[in-house]
């Protein structure tokens, strides 16, 4: 087995299996502090809960606590590997909850047979959370999924593969572009994958002024084009009337590459025959489309990014759903709408040309990082993306109509030490 491999297998598995705990928060020594938290003390939040359901929020964790939840059916860019097989993934993800945005999280993998079942069981577990952060579940079902979801539920429901992955493509695209010269209202786009995050990272950069008649989008059978016949409704919105049928045919020129499909998809002629400057996201994870090394030796100018913590410009939705989730929690806010997600990506694309901290410097090693063709978009260790961004959020969740709370009084966050605002 290699270094890297055992490396995972060690870290997951040593010294106590797996990557969270659940932790208390008030003393539970005495006889008296057991009789406050549980029997008989219990019994007055719960009468109170049962006469208001809004005070969940202040005698239990619900207001600071997500629910991650998958059905396995597309794990990473690994496939359908079923809902167990999914749970390390899910158990990452109330990881960076925790450690970027201080929410707190409880996985849950649920071996559904149909997105009926799904949604029925998720619904009927939905009040108890703060919010619902849904993961890897393959489109077009997760679609139909979350539409049903959000409008079932009084809290948010946030599909991350879509639109964590679409807000975090569109600001690093924006800045990428800016570097390379180019506009994303000209730019020619090839999009491989048309799954969930393909078909939100196009929708979004469609919002921010790309051209849909300047984008190309290919499935496992090629170039979605306006001849084909075995299009479900979400990739016909991008099918195109044209001659092109491959990645070959389609890359010829282009001046954007993203790619949200397979492992080494993307060849050394493929990115030969792209236009000057190149912008290329290999985003699927854990490897990407093309390796980075590969890329840059066949195209010294090109910008590159990936979904992996290794490697320079990571373009990858832990950037954007911790403090997306967080705004949207401080604020209870009843959905995350589009207002909501166009301040997450200018949050997050502004705050990239800010001077680097010592701190984020120190964490990647690096004597120098500005904002370049090698630094599009801020680093996940950076403390202040939880600042910008939950404001950016909370604000556009206030002055959209979606938040039952106004703006915190204890922003702006410094450390998700704060986020209780005690
Ligand atoms: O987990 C990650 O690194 C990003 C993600 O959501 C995925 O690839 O499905
Ligand atoms: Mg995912």
């Amino acid at each position: 087995m290699n270094d890297a491999r055992q490396a995972a297998l060690d870290y997951h598995a040593k010294p106590i299996p797996g990557k969270l705990s659940v932790e208390l928060t008030k003393p539970t020594a005495t006889a008296r502090d057991l009789a406050l938290a549980y029997s008989p003390g219990v019994a007055e939040p719960v009468r109170e809960i049962a006469r208001d359901p809004e005070n969940a929020y202040r005698y239990t964790g619900k207001g600071n606590l997500v629910a991650v939840i998958s059905d396995g059916s597309a794990i990473l860019g690994l496939g359908n590997l079923g809902a167990l097989a999914s749970k390390p993934v899910m158990e990452g993800k109330g990881v960076l909850f925790k450690r970027f945005a201080g929410i707190n999280s409880v996985d849950i993998e649920v071996n559904s047979e149909s997105p009926q079942a799904f949604i029925d069981t998720v619904a009927r577990i939905a009040d108890t959370w703060g919010g619902i952060n849904l993961e890897d579940i393959k489109a077009p079902e997760c679609f139909e999924i979350e539409q049903a979801l959000i409008e079932q539920c009084n809290i948010p429901v946030f599909h991350d593969d879509q639109h964590g992955t679409a807000i975090v493509t569109a600001a690093g695209m924006l800045n990428a572009l800016e570097i390379a010269g180019k506009r994303l209202e000209e730019a020619n786009i090839v999009c491989l994958g048309a799954g969930a995050a393909a078909i939100a990272c196009m929708k979004l950069l469609v919002a921010c002024g790309a051209r849909a008649e300047n984008l190309v989008m290919l499935d496992r059978k090629g170039v979605i084009h306006t001849g084909r016949e075995d299009l479900n409704p979400y990739k016909s919105m991008f099918a195109v009337d044209t001659d092109k049928r491959t990645l070959d045919d389609a890359i010829d020129g282009a001046d954007v590459f993203v790619g949200l499909s397979g492992p080494g998809l993307m060849t050394a002629d493929h990115i030969r025959k792209m236009a000057p400057n190149p912008v290329v996201f290999a985003c699927t994870n854990p490897d990407p489309e093309i390796h980075p090394d590969l890329a840059r030796e066949v195209r010294p100018d090109v910008i590159m990014a990936t979904g992996r913590s290794d490697y320079p410009n990571q373009v990858n939705n832990v950037l954007g759903f911790p403090f997306i989730f967080r705004g949207a929690l401080d604020v209870r806010a009843t959905r995350i709408n589009e207002e909501m997600k166009v301040a997450a990506v200018h949050a997050l694309k502004d705050l990239a040309r800010e001077p680097v901290p010592q701190v984020v410097l120190d964490a990647y090693e690096m004597q120098t990082m500005s904002f370049g063709p090698e630094y599009i978009i801020p680093t996940p260790v950076d403390v202040r993306l939880l600042e910008r961004i939950t404001s950016a959020v909370a604000q556009a969740a206030v002055d959209s109509g979606v938040a039952r709370r106004p703006y915190p009084s204890h922003y702006p966050l410094k450390s998700v030490d704060d986020v209780y605002g005690i």
